[in-house]
């Protein structure tokens, strides 16, 4: 609910996508800040492409879904560091993050892509071809738990992967990642979106919003499994909506 009258407040304010802050995106000391970061590091260094889709996703009705800019540049980054070729995004919507990992990933590299949504994911395909990178990605439209399992019928599929991005139902981060763990090789990275569910992760749970309380409850219930977690390194960074940076060791 929130967003959606963040949603109506800058529609009807007439914000353009450049002036619009996310409550889920705001982490930082001021939106300001957040402002300056986006400004000076992120959107000038951002692919037309992503700059395109970014700006299409804008005005459809669920955009604070997009991945924040911010936190897409640093998995751009990491993408790059491990060389990902073998890769899977678990919540696709428009397809920012995925266009971001098309776009990064060489040319004979491969995103398996799921969501159970078509319709958001046709929305940005167009941008997707113009780009030239539609050939690696398979899309999958589906609930993603039983693709994850059918993918590990294959023993040979084990430890194949490079990298996961992980941004669809946030109660089941915890059963994504135990298959994940068998997907990814050892040295592979896992990511997880919205770990810090814009910040609720840190109030009491009556000063929370009812309809944030689900959210606010995985989250936290992820964060303690994943510190627990000796089979991977990991990092909370606070971009975006907060991001949970994983490398398997074990
Ligand atoms: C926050 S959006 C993903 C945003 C995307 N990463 C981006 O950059 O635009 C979450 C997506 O998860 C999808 N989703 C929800 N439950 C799912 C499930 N069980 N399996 C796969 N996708 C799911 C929704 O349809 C939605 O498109
Ligand atoms: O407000 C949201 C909600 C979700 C969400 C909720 C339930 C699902 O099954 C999937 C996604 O995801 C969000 C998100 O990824 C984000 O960056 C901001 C807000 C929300």
């Amino acid at each position: 609910m929130i967003n959606l009258v963040y949603y109506l407040v800058t529609a009807a304010m007439g914000s353009t996508n450049e002036e619009i802050i996310k409550p889920h995106a705001v982490l930082l000391q001021s939106k300001e800040l957040y402002k300056y970061i986006l400004q000076t590091s992120v959107y000038p260094r951002e692919a037309a492409p992503l700059k395109e889709l970014r700006e299409a996703t804008a005005t459809h009705h669920m955009s604070f879904y997009a991945t924040a800019p911010d936190a897409g540049q640093l998995v751009a980054l990491l993408l790059k560091m491990v060389n990902a070729k073998q890769t899977i995004e678990i919540g696709v919507y428009t397809g920012y993050s995925l266009l971001l990992a098309a776009l990064t990933i060489p040319d004979d590299g491969k995103i398996t892509a799921i969501d159970i949504n078509r319709t958001t994911y046709e929305m940005g395909l167009p941008i997707m071809k113009k780009a030239g990178v539609e050939h690696k990605i398979n899309f999958i439209e589906s609930p993603a738990l039983p693709v994850l399992d059918k993918l590990l019928e294959d023993k040979e599929k084990e430890g194949s992967i490079d990298f996961a991005f992980v941004d669809a139902d946030k109660g089941n981060y915890k059963n994504y990642h135990e298959r994940l763990m068998k997907l990814i090789k050892i040295g592979g990275i896992v990511v997880y979106d919205n770990t810090l569910w814009g910040g609720t992760v840190v109030l009491p749970e009556d000063d929370v919003p009812e309809f944030e309380r689900e959210g606010r409850k995985s989250a936290l219930e992820f964060n303690q499994k994943i510190s627990a977690d000796p089979r991977v390194e990991i990092c909370l960074a606070p971009l975006g909506d907060g991001i949970t940076i994983c490398r398997r060791i074990s």
